[in-house]
């Protein structure tokens, strides 16, 4: 479970204060696939680094299963997985198993699990021929596989995944949908930012929509298609957006 309540976040610039995320609120039940849409600069990952504890909102609160971001924030990222698009934080020098650890112990997973639980993984993701090598010169796709290890090496309950396609090949990006998908099997529950309709389309029950940090409309993809009489998302968003409806 996720919920955020008057979420805000201000960032003091030359001209004055910016309001990245402003009053937001919403939840997300165990087993959804939420998509957060918004244009460039609309506070999507702002809202995520929050939820991750990366990032200390100026007001508001989320609860992650239960936990304060704020006041249980250890609890909150032991509840939370990360996936962001590109290969961010990954470490060149270091081999595949080596990011991974290192990211666990981040994590507080307990030392003798975390080997046996990257060998579970790398068998699960057929990563075993190189889980040993230095990831400097991985394929993208072979890198992909290492930040997706790395995001649920804690067994996380509520899944971020910040535009995780971005930049990728349709095999790629195919990859991390079928691995959206069994974290839906699972159970976890599922924030989606992403700017392809068609992924959101494809994967989410529900979308959040956002506009310069302020949430303007949620529903289910069809609810919003019948309520704006449009059947084409893409046409709902930017009308949305563009203030054209309502
Ligand atoms: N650390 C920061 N300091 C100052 N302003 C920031 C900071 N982080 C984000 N912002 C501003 O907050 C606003 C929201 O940014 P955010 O990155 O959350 O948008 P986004 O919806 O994720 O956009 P994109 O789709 O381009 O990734 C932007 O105007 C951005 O410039």
């Amino acid at each position: 479970m996720l919920e955020v309540k008057n979420l805000c976040k201000e960032f003091k610039e030359k001209k004055g204060i910016k309001k990245a995320v402003d009053n937001i609120s919403f939840k997300l039940e165990k087993g959804e696939i939420v998509g957060l849409l918004g244009e460039n600069g609309a506070g999507k990952t702002t809202t995520m680094r929050m939820i991750s504890t990366m990032l200390k909102p100026s007001s508001g609160s989320i609860n992650v299963n239960g936990f304060d971001a704020v006041k249980n924030s250890a609890d909150v990222r032991r509840n939370i997985g990360i996936l962001f698009g590109g290969d961010v934080g990954i470490y060149d020098r270091l081999t595949a198993r080596e990011n991974i650890r290192y990211f666990a112990e981040l994590n507080d997973v307990k030392k003798e699990e975390i080997n046996k639980r990257i060998d579970e993984m790398a068998k699960d993701l057929d990563m075993e021929e190189y889980i040993d090598k230095r990831v400097g010169k991985f394929s993208r796709g072979m890198k992909q596989k290492v930040s997706i290890a790395r995001s649920i090496i804690h067994y996380p309950e509520v899944m971020l995944f910040d535009e995780p396609t971005t930049g990728l090949d349709v095999t790629a990006a195919r990859t991390i949908h079928d691995f959206i998908e069994k974290c839906k099997s699972e159970g976890k529950t599922i924030l989606l930012s992403s700017h392809s309709m068609k992924e959101v389309e494809k994967l989410c029950d529900r979308v959040i929509i956002i506009h310069k940090g302020k949430l303007v409309e949620e529903g289910t993809i069809s609810g919003l298609k019948e309520k704006y009489n449009n059947n084409d998302l893409e046409e709902v968003f930017v009308q949305l957006i563009s203030g054209g409806v309502k």
